[in-house]
């Protein structure tokens, strides 16, 4: 047995209270062994915590995060406008290879803010799993389904790549990529597709995930042409079980947050994108309220603009209080809860905790800054004050990703390089 000892730090305990303790870890099986004192005896290697608070790594619970290739490409647009006149075009120029380094290049930004774990939608998918395996995270991942503007032969050819992609790269990476079947919403993906794709991906035993209620013409043609609300349709589609989560759920009723409940169906909560995209602001504290599972996602890197769980968290406390009209609402207890243990249990993980047993995954984040002092409370800071630079160690499954703010596991010039020189490629294939 390998072991790592990340000792003397202020550690986050699952019930979000801050204790001073060791961390180890036991590296070959990538899980937590103990939390307490002197520990540091029995490890083969010791990452010093004195002066930082260590965390369990952040788990973003929505994504698409090759979409870094278009960050400040299309800004200052509602959802329609922005995918219809800008996105899809330009995806439409997407090569296996750009995915490919857009992934990188987002798995860079996670490393470097403390995110260890993430759920994310889009094409190409084995080309984001190969960026996984390098960059040493976890993810659930699944290929995104849109049948509207395709015919009959390639909406099935799409909803069945969405079977196949979760069949064939469940597993990889030694385990830390996990995948499920991955709808893009209500409205993009037909009844009829539903139907007979929904079953099939049960039969496979993975979760449903879609973007759900995330701005009101998500919802009125559902109530015009089916006369229930659109959980209730997806309910009816099978698409609310327990294990499946839906991204957004801004324009979400009390009658759809009890079916969400019920149904142990979680939600992802992106407050950034559905502020720059003026979608509207999420009930959170309702659904919190409720027994919903709420996790925290930043969605993609061109609605939000950055891929930084810290700041969404921040983000999703601060709107959550507009919302309510209410300063206790989405309190930081709340908030870091939902970073952390709250999307992992979304996705349907294991992380977000530090308890024996639990995955090794970690942050560890320098409190020995100005905007970081004093030390009355880092949950506080956690919430409301700390920044992705602040990140010192990134560790996932047991291993070091980032140390001293050092990747170990992405070349970051190379990838910040070859992703820049990607993204303008791409557009200008697509303005040609
Ligand atoms: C079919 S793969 C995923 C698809 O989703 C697009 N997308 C990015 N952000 C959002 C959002 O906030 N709502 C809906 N769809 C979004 C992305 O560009 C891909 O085309
Ligand atoms: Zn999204």
């Amino acid at each position: 047995m390998t072991t790592l000892a990340i000792t003397g730090g202020q550690v986050l305990l699952p019930d979000i209270s801050v204790t001073r303790a060791d961390v180890l870890i036991d590296q070959d099986s990538g899980k937590i062994l103990e939390i307490g004192d002197n520990l540091a005896g029995d490890a083969d290697e010791t990452i010093d915590a004195t002066g930082s608070f260590v965390t369990p790594g952040f788990v973003n619970g929505h994504s698409h995060v090759a979409m870094t290739l278009l960050r400040g490409y299309a800004d200052d647009k509602p959802l329609d406008a922005w995918l219809q006149e800008d996105i899809w075009p330009t995806e439409a120029e997407l090569t296996p290879e750009d995915v490919h380094i857009g992934a990188k290049l987002g798995l860079l930004e996670m490393i470097k803010s403390g995110t260890t774990a993430f759920a994310d939608m889009y094409f190409m998918v084995p080309q984001i799993a190969d960026a996984v395996e390098e960059a040493g995270l976890r993810a659930r991942l699944g290929h995104g389904i849109v049948t509207v503007a395709s015919d009959e032969e390639e909406a099935r050819a799409d909803a069945q790549e969405g079977l196949e992609v979760a069949e064939a790269l469940d597993g990889r990476a030694d385990g830390r990529i996990s995948t499920a079947f991955m709808p893009h919403s209500l409205t993009t993906v037909g009844s009829e597709y539903l139907e007979e794709f929904v079953p099939k991906a049960r039969d496979l035993g993975v979760p449903i995930h879609f973007h759900g209620n995330e701005t009101t013409n998500e919802v009125t043609p559902i109530v015009e042409e089916r006369g229930v609300r659109p959980m209730a349709y997806a309910a009816e589609r099978g698409m609310l079980e327990e294990g499946d989560f839906l991204a957004h759920g801004v324009h979400l009723d009390e009658s759809e947050i009890g079916l969400l409940a019920e149904a142990g169906t979680s939600v992802i909560h992106c407050p950034a994108s559905n502020m720059k995209l003026a979608s509207g602001i999420a009930p959170v504290q309702r659904m919190l309220d409720a027994g919903v599972t709420v996790g925290i996602g930043t969605d993609g890197a061109a609605s939000n603009n950055d891929l930084s769980m810290l700041d969404e968290t921040r983000d999703a406390a601060m709107i959550g209080k507009l919302k309510d009209g209410d300063a206790s609402a989405v309190d930081a207890e709340s908030a870091v809860h939902m970073m952390t243990q709250g999307s992992a249990d979304a996705i349907g993980l294991e992380s977000g905790r530090l308890e024996e047993g639990a995955p090794a995954d970690l942050a560890v984040i320098d409190l020995e800054q100005p905007h970081l002092t004093p030390h009355h409370d880092l949950v506080s800071h956690l919430a409301y004050a700390t920044a992705a630079a602040d990140v010192r160690h990134t560790i996932c499954d047991g291993q070091v990703l980032m140390r001293d703010r050092d990747v170990l596991t992405l070349e970051e010039e190379s990838v910040r390089t070859a992703a820049g020189e990607a993204a303008m490629a791409l557009v200008d294939r697509a303005a040609n």
